[in-house]
């Protein structure tokens, strides 16, 4: 049975150790983790798993392991694990903005290295995850990590370059939507709601939309039209909408993403 390593004891670290113990995928003595301090550590004892504060350890003791550190550590992890990076290593970065390439080039030459995108609802099993793989990671390797990914949410391979895109679409979206809700959720409490049954019905006003466009497969603005109806209410919120920039303000907020993906891809050369 595949045995699972991190290295960093955060946000990430913690939101995939909840959703693959909760799928049942691992059990948490095949889970290893270790961190630069005890006390980041503590939020991982919770789940019974392995913790050390010897990055070597984790490696050793896992087939798969995920960097999950911030991108500006990875020269220094890298130099420090290498080491201990055997062919039967799989290592896979979670880090935005962090290539394959710069990754594969501090460790040993057969080391398998994937890189993949995800973001935080992995630990409720509902995660939107895209990763790409190295020159080492053969067919059974991708098996492997699109089963481990598949456990905790929406799993697909793509090319490298679209990673970057899918940081602005999926590792940083949840933040985006927070604040949308927070908005809506406001604009409730100013009409008379109480904040419980504002934020709770714009939530589920966003998780029954977004699992439309999923469950349907149709376009979002065929969707929309449907909830416009002609003369009535929802038009003049989308008019409202439109001439505030909504969609232009979302797209400059990807590109901003993006932009500063290639910035932190640049530091890491
Ligand atoms: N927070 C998010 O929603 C997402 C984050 N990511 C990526 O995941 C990575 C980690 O992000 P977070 O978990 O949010 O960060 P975080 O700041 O919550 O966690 C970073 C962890 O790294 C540990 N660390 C620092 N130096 C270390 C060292 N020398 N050895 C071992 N551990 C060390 C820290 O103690 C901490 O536990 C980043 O590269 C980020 O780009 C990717 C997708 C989503
Ligand atoms: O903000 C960040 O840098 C990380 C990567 C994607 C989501 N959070």
């Amino acid at each position: 049975m595949t045995t699972v390593g991190f290295i960093g004891a955060g946000k990430v670290t913690q939101a995939l150790v909840k959703g693959l113990l909760s799928s049942g995928a691992v059990t948490p003595s095949r889970i290893y983790a270790s961190s630069k301090t005890e006390m980041s550590l503590q939020k991982l004892k919770v789940f019974g798993v392995n913790t050390c504060l010897d990055n070597t350890w984790t490696v050793k003791n896992s087939n798969i392991t995920v960097l999950a550190v911030k991108p500006l550590v990875y020269p220094k992890i890298l130099h420090e694990i290498a080491p201990a990076v055997g062919p039967n290593n799989l290592i896979i970065s979670v880090a935005a903005g962090v290539t394959i390439k710069s990754i594969e080039q501090r460790l040993p030459h057969h080391a398998k290295v994937a890189r993949a995108m995800l973001n935080t609802a992995v630990q409720i099993r509902d995660g939107a995850i895209c990763y790409s793989t190295g020159r080492n990671v053969a067919d059974a390797d991708q098996e492997l990590i699109h089963r481990f990914f598949s456990s905790v949410g929406l799993t697909l391979e793509g090319e490298e370059k679209h990673l970057d895109a899918v940081v602005g679409l999926s590792g940083s979206a949840p933040a985006y939507f927070y604040l949308i809700l927070e908005a809506l959720s406001d604009a409730g409490v100013r009409h008379g709601l109480s904040r419980d049954v504002s934020t709770r019905h714009a939530s589920q006003a966003m998780l029954g939309a977004a699992r439309m466009v999923l469950e349907s497969g149709r376009h979002p603005g065929e969707l929309k039209d449907e909830v416009c109806s002609p003369g009535g209410v929802t038009i003049d919120a989308i008019y409202s909408m439109e001439k505030a920039g909504v969609r232009a303000a979302m797209m400059d907020a990807v590109d901003a993403c993006i932009r500063r993906n290639y910035e932190l891809a640049r530091l890491n050369e």
